[in-house]
């Protein structure tokens, strides 16, 4: 249920639009969105009882579960908001929900520091990192070597289609980090200049895959064939347990407008009249049925691609750093045996 009869309130469903729209994106900024949504629900709840409060902050789980499906970073922080949510009156019920909520923001700023930190160590004075896409956790460990007195320089891949590579240049530009911006394209050329790459994650699964933006997997590819060590930055939270019981990470399809307006469409085809792209798409998100046209022309705009660990040296998280094949050990720790989410009940 949704809308007003599920008693979500509209700062949820904004929130849950901005989370699918990307203008609120990465898979940290998506998480401590989510947690203080669930506040907010919290906060202006008007339930009548304890049992009516806790079904409209399972419904306002839903709706932000619902925006976007690969980084587990946000069922995380959904799950332990949810599981904090104590008490018999509406009240204790309340206060204990905000309580929980931003002792995540809280927990999950204090991890990327000290995961930034660790990551840090792994940075030598005068290394060029090779960058793709936009990490908080991985420019939190290029943060603190600076902080640590290092010198670094970054190659900065672009990240199509959606330039994040270009959020990644600005924050280095204003830590003074020489920048060199490169097309995705080009990124085999400079591993040569390159000492490490350096790039985030939106889930790690039990083997130790990592799931990320597109592209990052052929990067590691070729990085491992120049012999350049790939470190993947990923606080605790972006260990997805569903693949600890064999389930694999849904790859989020995105809309094919990222990829070719109208107008390009329609010179593809031959046919300027024929350019509503919407009419022959399915929805966003929707992984299981590709793109429909009746044109021949078929548009995919996958989010994220998997890479295996072999090309993977290590994951640095806030509780050290592994290789990536005994990251499960970590999983069994944090998250014990997979539960039923909380709010499909
Ligand atoms: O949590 P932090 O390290 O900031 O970001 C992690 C990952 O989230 C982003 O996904 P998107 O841009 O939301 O699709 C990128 O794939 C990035 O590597």
């Amino acid at each position: 249920m949704d809308g007003p009869e599920s008693g979500v309130v509209p700062a949820v469903e904004s929130t849950a639009d901005d989370i699918t729209a990307m203008r609120i994106r990465g898979a940290a900024a998506i998480a401590d969105a989510a947690a203080t949504a669930l506040a907010t629900q919290a906060e202006r709840s008007t339930a009548d009882s304890p049992a009516a409060f806790e079904q409209e902050l399972r419904a306002a789980a839903a709706t932000l579960y619902e925006t976007r499906p690969t980084a587990v970073s946000l069922p995380n922080a959904l799950r332990y908001v949810l599981r904090g949510m104590d008490g018999d009156t509406v009240a204790a019920l309340r206060s204990s929900t905000i309580t929980r909520a931003e002792r995540f923001t809280r927990d999950l700023a204090q991890a990327q520091d000290r995961l930034g930190e660790i990551g840090s160590h792994r940075l030598q004075d005068g290394d060029t990192v090779l960058t793709h896409c936009h990490s908080t956790d991985a420019l939190a460990c290029v943060e603190a070597a600076l902080e640590a007195g290092k010198e670094l320089e970054a190659i900065v891949k672009e990240t199509r289609p959606r330039k994040q590579g270009h959020i990644t240049a600005r924050q280095l530009r204003e830590w003074d980090v020489p920048v060199t911006l490169i097309a995705d394209n080009a990124a085999r050329r400079y591993l040569d200049r390159t000492d490490h790459v350096l790039v985030g994650a939106d889930s790690i699964a039990a083997d130790g895959s990592v799931i990320n933006k597109i592209g990052t997997s052929g990067l590691a590819v070729n990085a491992r064939e120049r012999g350049v060590p790939v470190m993947v930055a990923a606080q605790t939270i972006k260990l997805h347990p569903d693949t600890m019981t064999g389930h694999t990470v849904e790859i989020e399809m995105r809309s094919e407008r990222e990829l070719l307006s109208d107008e390009e469409r329609a010179a593809i085809i031959g046919d300027a009249t024929d350019g509503d792209a919407d009419a022959k798409t399915k929805p966003t998100g929707d992984v299981d049925q590709a793109p429909v046209t009746d044109s021949g022309l078929t548009v995919e705009n996958p989010a994220f691609d998997v890479t295996p660990p072999r090309y993977v040296d290590a994951i640095v998280t806030e509780r050290g750093q592994f290789p990536p094949e005994s990251i499960v050990t970590l999983m069994r720790e944090l998250f014990g045996e997979p539960t039923d989410d909380p709010w499909e009940s």
